[in-house]
């Protein structure tokens, strides 16, 4: 028995609390959370940023956050993109009906304005603070005030997804982060070169200026052909991703490269440190030595990507998938053993 089974087998006799609450504590008590891991302050160049008040592990939970406004977009027209004049609309009246303090809270965020704007008949100040600051779910846009005081970086130390249970955009470290170091995170999708970046973040109206995009003329070279790279071989291998074991020799051939494709796809995103990547390719390489029954670096590679998702969030899709996977993976790796052990006339202990 470990020492964690013991520990939970000692009974608690349910009459007992560490604390006694008087009831009338009890009905007002409220959980605020631990102390924040981070302070809000200028960013040269960059407005105010969310900087961290001490050094943080990969998976470390930085913020969760209920959107404050949200608004339901209306069905894209066909070549234009959003009608902006209803999303207007859809914005005024979320901000209207907030309390006071939530109204300046919104406002107090920063907003890139475009000179056009201002001179429109029906100009809105609140349309110029929704597109800087806004994040899409995939079902919604929401305004989550603290997480939009965290600036981009093409080079993310965090990631964000929006948690479908606990209705709250939740964003983690994704690599270690030092004390008094910048958080970043991405507004646009990364394996695009810097040219077009550059036109994406033109919306929130801004010339990016992280370590990516002030490199040397021949790093940024560099990283874009990386980049383009890894966005192909991440769109090749994924589109024909399967445990199927090869039937006849030239498909055989044909995983047997994809494995090694697999190996060169996660060293160039580990040379451009793309961590927010960093589990889709390890989940990419696990499934291309599995197919080919090479059960050790499957276990591993699908292990690391498990690891990842469950810092993200335990209860996912994927993370659920990654642990299925590793844990079959481990029974074919014994079963492999068990079989050769066999063979050799030498039992496995
Ligand atoms: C969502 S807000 C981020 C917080 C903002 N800095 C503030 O003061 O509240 C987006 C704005 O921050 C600035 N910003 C964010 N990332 C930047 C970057 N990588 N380079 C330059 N400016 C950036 C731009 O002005 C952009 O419109």
């Amino acid at each position: 028995m470990t020492g964690v089974q013991a520990a939970c087998d000692i009974p608690i006799p349910s009459s007992q609390y560490i604390f006694n609450v008087p009831s009338w504590q009890a009905q007002n008590f409220s959980c605020t959370g631990p102390p924040e891991v981070f302070a809000i302050r200028p960013s040269p160049g960059k407005g105010l940023g969310a900087f961290v008040t001490r050094s943080l592990e990969p998976g470390t939970l930085i913020m969760q956050e209920a959107p404050l406004i949200k608004v339901y977009p209306p069905e894209i027209r066909d070549g234009v993109g959003y009608p902006l004049d209803t999303i207007q609309r859809l914005v005024r009246e979320a901000f209207e009906a907030l309390s006071e303090d939530g109204k300046a809270e919104i406002l107090a965020l920063s907003a890139h304005i475009f000179p056009h704007e201002t001179t429109a008949a029906d100009y809105d100040p609140l349309l110029p603070i929704f597109r800087s600051n806004s994040f899409n779910t995939g079902d919604f846009f929401g305004l989550f005030p603290k997480v939009a005081r965290i600036n981009h970086s093409c080079r993310p130390n965090t990631a964000y997804y929006w948690n479908e249970r606990l209705r709250k955009r939740v964003v983690y470290a994704t690599r270690r982060v030092e004390e008094g170091e910048e958080l970043s995170l991405s507004y646009i999708p990364l394996l695009h070169t810097k040219a077009d970046r550059e036109l994406r973040l033109n919306q929130y109206g801004f010339k990016c200026t992280c370590e990516v995009c002030s490199a040397a003329a021949n790093d940024i070279m560099v990283s874009d052909q990386r980049r383009e790279q890894i966005r192909r071989a991440i769109y090749d291998l994924e589109s024909e991703l399967t445990v199927e074991v090869p039937a006849d020799k030239a498909t055989r051939r044909k995983a047997q490269k994809q494995a090694e494709e697999s190996l060169k796809l996660l060293r160039l995103v580990e040379e451009e440190e793309l961590a927010v990547y960093y589990a889709q390719v390890y989940r990419i390489a696990a499934l291309s030595h599995a197919r080919l029954e090479k059960w050790e670096p499957a276990t591993i590679w699908a292990h690391k990507s498990y690891q990842l998702r469950q810092m993200a969030d335990e209860q996912s899709q994927e993370t659920i998938e990654m642990k299925i996977l590793t844990s079959r993976f481990i029974e074919s790796w014994n079963e492999d053993l068990r079989n050769k052990s066999m063979k050799s006339g030498r039992p496995r202990n």
